[in-house]
């Protein structure tokens, strides 16, 4: 059987381990960057020194700033930019679509800056609403991922014969991809666990226990059920993978950056230091205003996510906003 030409779009460090993946099985990968110095110098040296620095580049990987040529040569098209520039990135792959109706996959998580939609709507609005699509979400840390370590994701997709081609390209020995078809739950997830992996971390940054950090991660979930189900995901989805899985490893390991980020606020570090010193993406300081939006919106009550909005988008210190969590009215677990 042909193997497969993809090509990944987003040199940081989740596109380049997506793609060592997508190699590992033998298929054809080229990976995108936007930025052409940074490139030039991942070519140079065959590593992502910036965002990957352990891992060597496979010789068969290629490397471009040249987004038309990167499209021209691919069956099949993914897209790694962080939320802030996935519909931009969009809007300039759709004038080199030689098929307009051809499929898109992602592995962003977050929402859409200015609608603060889930992704799919930015695909259905930039190219069409009968693309077919794809998210591939889970707990799943570039670093890992690119050192082969034995890793499981979720790939939701509208189609049944995308969904199997998708698995194709990334299953293997290291890296086991279990497929579902609600795009709804699996992105909710993915966006959401970053929100409530900064709460972690602010509670772990002020000194706090086990006992909180198991409080955080469990009424979170109940949380991220609650706007999940409101959008039309589905429970099980929620309680897999891209849902408790990826809640539970950003929630309570260092390589998260929005865990960092977290830890860095609660220790008394202001966030611009914090953004800073971490270097990289951090989505959940976006996703913490557009999961505020989208809550209120739907009706959705969302403590924990609402408090560490405030923290990051209104000033609020964060152990006035612990304070706030506490002094809430005694309920019934099971109220929602
Ligand atoms: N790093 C990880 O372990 C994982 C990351 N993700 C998700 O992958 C997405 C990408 O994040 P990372 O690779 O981790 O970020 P990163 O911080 O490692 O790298 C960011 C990349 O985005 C590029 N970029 C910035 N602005 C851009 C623009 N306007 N157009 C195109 N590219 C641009 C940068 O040049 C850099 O290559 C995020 O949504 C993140 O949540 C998902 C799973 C795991
Ligand atoms: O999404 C991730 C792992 O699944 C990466 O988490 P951070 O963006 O918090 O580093």
């Amino acid at each position: 059987m042909r193997a497969d030409s993809i090509a990944i779009l987003g040199a940081g460090s989740w596109g380049t381990a997506l793609a060592l993946a997508a190699q590992r099985n033998g298929h054809k990968v080229t990976l995108w960057g936007h930025d052409a110095a940074h490139m030039a110098a991942m070519a140079a040296s065959r590593r992502n020194q910036r965002y990957l620095p352990d891992t060597e580049l496979p010789p068969g990987l290629a490397l471009t700033a040249d987004l038309d040529r990167a499209v021209a040569d691919a069956d099949l098209l993914l897209l790694v930019v962080p939320s802030h520039a996935f519909k931009r990135t969009l809007q300039r792959l759709k004038p080199l679509l030689r098929d307009p109706a051809a499929p898109i996959a992602w592995a962003t998580k977050g929402l859409d800056a200015d609608s603060g939609e889930l992704l799919h709507h930015s695909v259905a609005a930039e190219l069409s609403p009968s693309t077919p699509m794809a998210v591939l979400s889970g707990p799943t840390f570039a670093r890992e991922v690119a050192a082969g370590l034995p890793t499981a994701i979720t790939l939701a997709a509208s189609d049944p014969a995308y969904a199997e081609r998708l698995t194709r390209l990334f299953h293997g020995t290291g890296f086991r991809v279990y497929t579902s078809t609600d795009m709804i739950g699996v992105q909710l997830g993915g966006a959401v666990k970053n929100v409530l992996a900064i709460a972690a971390g602010i509670s772990d940054g002020l000194g706090f226990g086990a006992n909180s950090r198991a409080a955080l991660i469990t009424r979170g979930l109940a949380e991220m059920m609650r706007l999940g189900l409101a959008l039309g995901g589905q429970r099980e989805t929620l309680m897999g993978l891209s849902g408790v899985g990826d809640l539970v490893l950003t929630c309570t390991d260092n390589q998260s950056r929005n865990r960092r980020l977290g830890i860095a606020l609660g220790s008394g570090q202001a966030l611009p230091a914090a953004l800073a010193d971490i270097g990289q993406e951090v989505e959940g300081v976006a996703a913490a205003r557009e999961v505020h939006r989208l809550a209120g919106r739907h009706g959705v009550e969302m403590p924990i996510a609402e408090q560490v909005y405030h923290v990051l988008h209104q000033g609020m210190a964060p152990l006035d906003a612990v304070h706030n969590l506490l002094r809430r009215e005694p309920k019934a677990e099971h109220a929602d």
